[in-house]
């Protein structure tokens, strides 16, 4: 009976390829404990001990980053335990605060080439949640592996309820000066200025007291920037300021605010474990969404001419003839960054993976969406282009109206409730009485997408990743356009009678 509850509790913090739960018991129960985490961490390195070559197969070294989180200090404690209890030739190495994809950079760097990382994180979460996310030098593992682990952890809890101390080494390591250091690396050579690139350049950074506040200090300062407008770079937390979350409106108003205020050149934020940024430029205007996408897509394609760009569902029609104007393909493809990751590792002659989140890959970087690297590249352009970053994207449109809207479904609903309403909808825009204008995207591979108002629109209708609940995106050129399509989409939807309209 124990061991199936526990097994429930241990599958139950499974996100997509991520770990997440509560990790502080003030407004909701604790689902994300420190014993699950030294369980999960002690599974996580008997797996790296059982795949490994060579002699890793006994001696396996293991990094530990965290975020800024209250509960981060004890659960790497505890993770730190679990991995040295797999056996005597298991070393964790507490890296402390530190970004996820510099958790991936530590099991390739020389010097480092840890056997497998975990960073404790919850993204932009909030302050009482937690998490992990794992890499080996392959990169970061998926939801299968995930499953796998969190099921031998479960085994684990079963058997032994205290850590036997197994023998194995722990220490302090320190990781997050060397990254910055290849960070400086990039901007030197890409802006090709010598030694002090940024010298004259004021740049605000905005790490949302997560984890990103190294990027100013560390990275731009020592090349010449001028970070003194720059805020929320000490790590809390509580995240006192706001959601550290470049997607969240009031996060990118206060950057624009900071950026206009101290007149600067550029503005950079991050979440708060720095896989993702956006941009702001020096006349306020946000480069995030699709505008940064269109960005690195100039960039990328400026450099891999005719290359394929991968992104997610939700992107624009303007972002397609953007791309295609800059003469490259665009693959819509689905949401979830490691979908649109997976799916450029396929292509051939595929420089960048995008999504509208804020996750941006680059194949030349191994396919790690690293929100510093990314910020990395758009500061070297505006370098060059003097602060112009919207010479980059001249020609590329916002639309006049967007919406999003999520609708949830409630848990009486039938499995696979999502996929039916989805699938509703599509016979609904292929039959007789579609509305007028309407006609159904040449390729979707999630959900349903359709171009409105003869062309000057579009809607998708799509199940979310992780929740109970219908995502509906439009778009609208036309004044009135996106009310004028939601209406009939809610009519649509109308007939589904576990969506909570
Ligand atoms: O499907 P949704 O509910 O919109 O969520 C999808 C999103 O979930 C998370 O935020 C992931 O990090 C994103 O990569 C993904 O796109």
């Amino acid at each position: 009976m124990r061991g199936a509850a526990c097994f429930m509790s241990y599958k139950r913090v499974q996100n997509g390829s991520d770990v997440r739960g509560v990790a502080l018991g003030k407004q909701e129960a604790v689902t994300l404990t420190p014993k699950m985490v030294r369980n999960i961490a002690k599974a996580f390195t008997l797996r790296l001990q059982r795949g490994g070559k060579g002699n890793k197969a006994s001696n396996v070294s293991v990094g530990i980053g965290r975020d800024s989180r209250v509960t981060g200090e004890e659960l790497c404690e505890e993770a730190m335990k679990g991995i040295v209890d797999a056996g005597p030739g298991c070393k964790a190495y507490d890296l402390g605060l530190a970004t996820t994809p510099a958790m991936f950079m530590s099991t390739i760097t020389p010097g480092f080439e840890y056997s497998g990382s975990i960073m404790l994180t919850a993204s932009h979460l909030p302050y009482d949640r937690n998490g992990m996310k794992f890499f080996t030098p392959e990169g970061g593992l998926g939801k299968a592996d995930i499953a796998e682990i969190l099921e031998m952890a479960e085994g684990i809890d079963g058997s032994v309820d205290e850590a036997s101390g197994g023998g194995g080494h722990k220490s302090a390591a320190s990781f997050m000066p060397t990254y910055a250091g290849f960070l400086r690396d990039q901007i030197v050579s890409g802006v090709g200025a010598g030694e002090m690139p940024l010298k004259g350049l004021k740049i605000v950074v905005d790490a949302g007291n997560g984890a990103g506040g190294f990027f100013a200090r560390d990275v731009l300062e020592p090349l010449g920037a001028d970070i003194a407008g720059s805020q929320f770079l000490e790590p809390d937390g509580m995240f006192p300021n706001h959601v550290p979350n470049p997607e969240n409106e009031e996060a990118m108003r206060s950057i624009q605010e900071a950026v206009a205020s101290t007149g600067a050149d550029l503005g950079v934020i991050f979440d708060t474990d720095v896989d993702r940024s956006a941009i702001v430029d020096s006349k306020g205007v946000a480069f995030n969404k699709n505008r940064l996408i269109a960005a690195m897509a100039a960039i990328s394609l400026r450099d891999k001419p005719g290359a394929t760009v991968v992104t997610d569902s939700v992107t624009s029609d303007a972002l397609t003839a953007f791309i295609e104007s800059r003469g490259g393909k665009h693959l819509r493809f689905k949401r979830g960054y490691k979908n649109v990751i997976e799916k450029g590792k396929q292509i051939e002659n595929c420089p960048l993976m995008i999504e509208t989140s804020g996750h941006g890959a680059m194949a030349e970087n191994h396919y790690l969406d690293d929100g510093a690297y990314m910020a990395v590249k758009m500061i070297i352009e505006a370098a060059r282009r003097n602060g112009d970053l919207a010479g980059l994207v001249e020609g590329f449109e916002e639309p006049l109206e967007a919406t999003e809207m999520r609708v949830k479904y409630s848990e009486s609903a039938p499995d696979g409730y999502g996929t039916l309403v989805v699938e509703g909808f599509q016979k609904f825009c292929e039959g007789d009485s579609a509305p007028e204008g309407w006609a159904s995207a040449d390729s979707n591979f999630e959900g349903w997408r359709v171009s409105v108002l003869n062309g000057e629109g579009w809607v998708l209708i799509r199940q979310s990743l992780h929740d109970p609940l219908i995502v509906i995106n439009a778009e609208s050129n036309m004044e009135g356009g996106v009310e004028q399509t939601m209406a009939i989409v809610t009519e649509f939807l109308k007939d589904y009678e576990f969506l909570t309209l």
